[in-house]
């Protein structure tokens, strides 16, 4: 996705959460810094379907629905503790998407042994973009920001880990998503995160309008998404 395309939703999710524009472009700067270019031939995933794990509570679950099938012929992205439960459970991953929030050390061991992890810099990760960029091997770290894309940092579209980890893999190539461990009605969540997954179901909504491709996470849903501000006719 263009940033002339995001751009717009962009600017609805700051206005939502009152985030301010400056302060993300702040600390995008300070990651275009700490990195290099990542080369996205790596994570060419032309024809492959694409397990897009979420960190929702149904992850436990959903993982027995993962067939070996679909793991030894896909790829799999994880958003966040995605990663350690996948991993925990004899999964492989093969990007990781992050905004370092919950599990450096998950980042850390990932990218020494040669798994991309998609870090994400906004901003209120400034602290963590510093201490845990700087300790990561640069060669395995695929560089993101929110805001306009500088240097090495890009922007693939996307809000929350999770839904950004789709837009990417729709970026890579994907023939088709199917997502894991994701709860936009979670009791146990904070009004914050509510709203996040408010509007990474609306982005999801967006992502399966713009690949024309049903997305069964949000059978059922579909009729009740407030779309917000974003640009669908
Ligand atoms: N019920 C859920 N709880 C948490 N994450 C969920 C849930 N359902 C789906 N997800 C996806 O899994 C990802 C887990 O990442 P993480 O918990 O680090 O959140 P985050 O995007 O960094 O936001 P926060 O600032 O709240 O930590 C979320 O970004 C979201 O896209
Ligand atoms: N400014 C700002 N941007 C974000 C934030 C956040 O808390 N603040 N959380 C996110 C969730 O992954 C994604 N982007
Ligand atoms: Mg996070």
């Amino acid at each position: 996705m263009q940033f002339e395309e995001w751009e717009p939703v962009y600017e609805a999710i700051l206005d939502d959460f009152g985030f301010d524009r400056a302060a993300d472009e702040r600390v995008r700067d300070i990651l275009v810094g700490f990195t290099e270019p990542f080369d996205l031939d790596r994570l060419d995933l032309t024809g492959e379907s694409v397990v897009i794990a979420g960190a929702g509570p149904s992850l436990e679950t959903d993982l027995d629905s993962l067939s070996d099938e679909l793991l030894s012929e896909g790829a799999v992205f994880a958003a966040s503790t995605a990663a350690d439960r996948l991993r925990e459970a004899g999964i492989g991953v093969d990007c990781m998407v992050t905004d370092l929030d919950k599990n450096p050390d998950t980042v850390r061991d990932l990218t020494e042994h040669g798994t991309p992890v998609a870090v994400h810099a906004h901003g209120d990760n400034e602290p963590l973009v510093r201490e845990v960029v700087s300790t990561l091997n640069a060669t395995n770290v695929l560089a993101t920001t929110q805001a306009a894309p500088v240097g090495a940092v890009r922007n693939f579209g996307g809000f929350t880990d999770g839904d950004r980890a789709a837009f990417l893999a729709d970026h890579c190539g994907a023939k088709s998503l199917k997502f894991v461990g994701w709860d936009f009605d979670d009791d146990s969540v904070g009004s914050m995160k509510q709203q996040k997954l408010t509007w990474a179901e609306r982005l999801l909504y967006w992502l399966e309008r713009h690949r024309d491709e049903r997305f069964t996470v949000l059978d059922g849903r579909r009729e009740e998404i407030d779309i917000g501000a974003l640009p669908i006719k």
